[in-house]
């Protein structure tokens, strides 16, 4: 049984298809990239599997639950990264995974270990309004993580973080996986999706245009050295960030 089983996903907004007939399976313990340029779906895509937007078209289990209507089955075995925005207002960083690892029945010990794993020790006190995008991103990961989910989704979780926090993160989500954990993410990043991924996803347009390991990827493309040259291979155009 795959961990997540999405079937002709399809999502429209007026005249743009942001996710077009999308087909695809995770297994158990898997770390999934799903790379594309700006627009390319993935965003819409992540939404729909996470049970937070409802396909035009399609269905999509996670660990065998249908996710949409809301599952409340599912929403302690899955972790969501939510946008910053989404943050309680006026909570410290402390606060805001406290009451995070309290809705989940977490102790407080371990969320005050979360935020040290994500190198927010120093900022606890500080209301989240206040910390830097980097910052903000960091403790929206924790957030997601400290119920210890068995299903991990990042959306671009290293966009806005500074290059030696994202080799930490990368070791984190690696660790994670190594511990079983099936994870995907979104990203923007060649090298990211290099670096973390078992498989890769490449979108564009709504549509994913190939799946499978990253170097799998680059071998069956002629004269490719990098993911860059697949995209360029299998869109004509040019990978931009
Ligand atoms: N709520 C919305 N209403 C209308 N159009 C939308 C909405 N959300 C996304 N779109 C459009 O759907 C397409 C896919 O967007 P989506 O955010 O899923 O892509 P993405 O790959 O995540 O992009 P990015 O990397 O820039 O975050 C884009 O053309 C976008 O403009």
């Amino acid at each position: 049984m795959p961990a997540i089983d999405a079937r002709g996903l399809t999502k429209k907004y007026g005249d743009t298809t942001a996710v077009d007939d999308v087909t695809l399976a995770v297994a158990p313990g898997e770390f999934l990239g799903v790379l594309g340029p700006n627009g390319a779906g993935k965003t819409t895509l992540l939404e729909m599997i996470e049970g937070l937007r409802r396909p035009d078209a399609g269905s999509v289990t996670v660990l065998d639950e249908p996710v949409w209507p809301r599952n409340p089955a599912l929403q302690t075995r899955i972790g969501v990264q939510l946008q910053a925005s989404s943050f309680f207002e006026r909570l410290t960083a402390r606060e805001q995974i406290h009451t995070f690892a309290s809705l989940y029945g977490v102790a407080a010990s371990v969320a005050d270990e979360w935020l040290a794993r994500v190198g927010l020790t120093d900022k606890a006190g500080t209301r989240v309004e206040d910390l830097s995008g980097g910052q903000a991103q960091r403790l929206s990961i924790a957030c997601a993580l400290v119920h210890d989910p068995e299903v991990v989704f990042l959306d671009e979780p290293t966009a806005a973080i500074d290059p030696q926090a994202r080799r930490n993160l990368w070791d984190l989500l690696s660790g994670i996986n190594d511990s079983g954990r099936t994870v995907v993410l979104t990203t923007h990043y060649m090298d990211e999706a290099e670096a973390l991924c078992d498989r890769v996803a490449v979108m564009d347009h709504g549509r994913v245009l190939q799946v499978g390991p990253p170097a799998e990827l680059v071998a069956g493309t002629p004269d490719a050295d990098r993911l860059e040259d697949v995209f360029l291979a299998l869109t004509g155009r040019e990978y931009r960030e």
